[in-house]
């Protein structure tokens, strides 16, 4: 069994998301956009797949791994990983880490599992909080406190056990009291039974951070998630010993498992925080995860999709939540994925996803929408 080819398969797709100067998501009126699917070829053996890819990266891929054994996965993110070392190609964790997954993906179709069940396996559903979109300033909208509060009451009328807003960000006024303010709405409007968590801003000042986390800890948050930029561990070694609400994180800092060890080391946060594509793949996650396990410290997934939804099921330690979201009162939250045949991640009644249980990741694409879409990357 052998790699032949690591491809990007580019197609367009109508999308009603739009992003603001600096990278937010908000709803918007519908356009087209290229979607990527990386495909990894495998002669002797099911293809793997992941949504999403890039494709200098995805060549690059191609051209090293031309031959590998698809099954030996830490072999071939050694490989991939070390390329960067003397500069003939720096891969960035965010774009390697679809090539692993769809290996992943791979291996389940070839040993005729679900992904979650090679990871260990624990649990075939999972707790999902709502994840809100960044705020804006449409009073119908995110734009208000109310507002926030009205979204919040809907999505627990939905089923969601909990709720993470993304409050204001530049280009928006990310004002402290503004922030606190709608925290303090929504818990109003809620209750103390639903647990709720702040992701803000990202680039606040210690002092701004310590303001909106000392009013978190009166309004009992479950966590406070990103507030000052994560090069700095010293700022939240800080923030940790100075405030009484759980501080999560690195989210997005680089460095994949050996950041987050650092982090554990330095007792920089008090829940830890992995994404599948922050880190560079499900391989490497999975390291964060059990290094979490080992000291003893909680550890909390971020973004949505199966990737992460697998690993999430192979967790027992801890990963309260999947993240399902970006949510906003105007967007219809999976109403864009017309090349996906089954949806990714549906809510049960009672707040739960559930993990597919064919094997690989278990993503359902419209091969016939794909094809009839397709165009070249
Ligand atoms: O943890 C999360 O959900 C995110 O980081 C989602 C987005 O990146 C959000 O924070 C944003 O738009 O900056």
């Amino acid at each position: 069994m052998e790699i032949s080819d690591v491809e990007t398969i580019a197609f367009t797709c109508e999308s009603a998301k739009a992003r603001d100067e600096k990278g937010h998501a908000h709803p918007g009126p519908p356009v087209e956009r290229v979607k990527r699917i990386t495909r990894v070829s495998v002669d002797g053996g099911p293809d793997g797949y992941c949504l999403g890819g890039h494709e200098p990266t995805n060549d690059l891929a191609s051209e090293t791994l031309a031959g590998e054994d698809p099954r030996e996965r830490e072999r071939i993110r050694r490989r991939l990983r070390r390329m960067g070392r003397l500069r003939r190609a720096t891969l960035s964790e965010t774009t390697v880490s679809r090539v692993d997954c769809a290996l992943w993906d791979a291996a389940g179709k070839h040993y005729g599992e679900p992904v979650y069940r090679l990871l260990g396996g624990h649990r075939q559903r999972v707790p999902a909080y709502a994840s809100t979109m960044v705020g804006d300033d449409d009073p119908g909208g995110l734009g208000t406190p109310e507002a926030y509060a009205d979204f919040a009451e809907t999505l627990v009328d939905r089923g969601y056990p909990a709720v993470k807003l993304h409050t204001w960000m530049p280009p928006y006024d990310a004002d402290p009291e503004r922030v606190v303010a709608a925290c303090r709405a929504v818990r109003e409007r809620v209750g103390p039974e639903v647990e709720l968590m702040l992701d803000s801003h990202h680039f606040y000042a210690r002092t701004e951070a310590k303001r909106i986390g000392d009013a978190l800890a009166d309004l009992d948050f479950a966590w406070f998630e990103e507030p000052m930029d994560e090069h700095s561990t010293g700022s939240y070694e800080w923030l940790t010993r100075n405030v009484d609400v759980p501080v999560v994180g690195p989210e997005t800092a680089e460095g994949g498992a050996q950041t987050r060890a650092e982090w554990l080391r330095r007792d920089a946060a008090d829940i830890g925080r992995v994404g599948v594509h922050d880190v560079g793949g499900i391989t490497p996650a999975l390291k964060a995860i059990r290094a979490y396990e080992a000291f003893g410290v909680e550890c909390e997934l971020h973004g949505g999709n199966l990737p992460n939804l697998h690993l999430l099921a192979a967790m027992a330690e801890s990963g309260r939540y999947y993240e399902r979201g970006l949510l906003h009162p105007d967007y219809d939250y999976g109403g864009d994925r017309p090349f996906l045949e089954t949806p990714l991640d549906p809510l049960d009644d009672d707040g739960r996803v559930r993990v597919p249980q064919s094997p690989g990741l278990g993503y359902d694409f419209d091969w016939a929408f794909v094809a009839a879409n397709r165009v070249e990357s």
